[in-house]
């Protein structure tokens, strides 16, 4: 495919989206109905529509609409593609026309400057004063790959070596020990021998960084309370704690005894009725639901998703998780809390909620890390119970 009949192809999944598909089932339909186009098409109109997601409020500003041809045309004149994407020729789309008159951006609203819902702007600055605009307009862009080495099976310059081997550059994160971002070749990652061989997991600095800073005792008894797919787990269990992981809903847990597997460790699930039993545990971690305000870089159509009264709704099911865990730590153990969002009402507002009424814990940190740091938007804090 050519430059401009990706672009074309990009065009018609972003009407798919706008129309209310999500963006993978729509960039499935079209890889099914278009079965000549090779991996690097593919790779390279999923990069467009993903990109026209994240910046769709300026795209359409310079585009003219809010369509997938409105922001594929702002995405040309934001990078000055215009003569070479809209040219009608071949399977190129046609030409501007008169009406499609881009607007310059310097005249824009800030909101639309930065592709945030108007709404959400006080929820930044109110956590994030003047880091705001430079947090927001973090999320405009793609994210990197990164990996976590597991210190179980290796170290940092023997992954490095091993992935180098495969033709996929890697770079130490500074600051975050054990975090690898990947430089080239990024999508070869899951084809790696590091990777099949369990050296390295895929996982945010930030993630890494909030487990580095917990103190965990080696075979110390850990819960991963909202474990999903388990990567925090994983990684509590390559610090030497004992892990088992819940999930309110078992079946995102589908994927955990295979990656506890490649990498080296065991961690059993519970369903709910077996919580209580298996209690009480040196750490219990729970990695709540959240907006994921700090990650939208690379889940761009939650981002224009999340209405206030969901936002509320969060809020209480964070409180039920840390009220649910709270009874299965130890007395002297850790209850952490952490969240991929950078909002206070998600963050320091749950954890004093949470202090207010139970008086046998007591914070001992906390960390706020902006989505401009290098990693997703994220937020850790360490409770103590007496
Ligand atoms: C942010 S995700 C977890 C991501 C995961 N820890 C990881 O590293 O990939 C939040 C998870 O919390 C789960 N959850 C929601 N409410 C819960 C509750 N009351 N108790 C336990 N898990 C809950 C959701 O099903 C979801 O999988």
């Amino acid at each position: 495919m050519t430059p401009a009949a990706r672009v074309a192809a990009a065009i018609e999944i972003l009407d798919d989206v706008l129309s209310g598909q999500s963006a993978e089932a729509a960039l499935k339909t079209w890889g099914r109905s278009n079965r000549y186009a090779g991996s690097k098409d593919r790779a390279a109109v999923r990069d467009h529509v993903f990109q026209a997601i994240r910046r769709r409020a300026s795209f359409a500003w310079l585009g003219g609409a809010d369509t997938g041809r409105g922001l594929m045309l702002g995405a040309a004149r934001f990078t000055g593609d215009v003569d070479a994407w809209f040219s009608g020729q071949g399977y190129a789309p046609p030409p501007p026309d008169v009406s499609e008159i881009g607007r310059d951006l310097a005249d824009a609203p800030r909101s639309v400057r930065l592709d945030m819902p108007d709404w959400m702007l006080p929820y930044f600055e109110d956590a994030l004063d003047e880091g705001a605009d430079h947090a927001m307009a973090a999320l405009q862009d793609r994210a990197g790959v990164f990996l976590r080495v597991n210190r179980l099976a290796s170290d940092v310059d023997a992954v490095i070596a091993s992935l180098q081997g495969d033709g996929i550059g890697a770079v130490p994160v500074t600051e975050v020990d054990g975090a690898l971002h990947v430089t080239s070749n990024e999508r070869r990652i899951a084809q790696s021998s590091a990777y099949v061989s369990g050296l390295v997991e895929v996982q945010d600095p930030s993630s890494q960084r909030a487990i580095n800073m917990l103190s965990i005792d080696a075979k110390s008894k850990w819960l991963d309370y909202c474990a999903g797919g388990g990567g925090k787990g994983l990684a509590l269990a390559a610090r030497g704690a004992s892990v088992v992981a819940y999930d309110i809903d078992a079946r995102r847990m589908v994927d955990v005894p295979s990656r506890a597997a490649r990498a080296g460790v065991t961690i059993p699930t519970l369903a709910t009725d077996e919580l209580a039993r298996n209690a009480p545990f040196d750490g219990v971690f729970c990695d709540a639901p959240c907006s994921g305000c700090g990650t939208w870089r690379r889940t761009p159509e939650a981002k224009w998703a999340l209405t206030p009264e969901r936002l509320m709704t969060l809020t209480q099911m964070q409180d039920d998780v840390l009220t649910n865990a709270a009874p299965l730590v130890a007395r002297g153990g850790q209850l952490i809390y952490a969240t991929c969002s950078v909002f206070t009402i998600e963050n320091d507002a749950r954890v004093a909620a949470f202090l207010d009424r139970s008086p046998e814990f007591t914070k001992v940190s906390h960390q706020h890390i902006a989505p401009h740091s290098g990693g997703d938007g994220f937020f850790v804090a360490v409770l103590k119970r007496h």
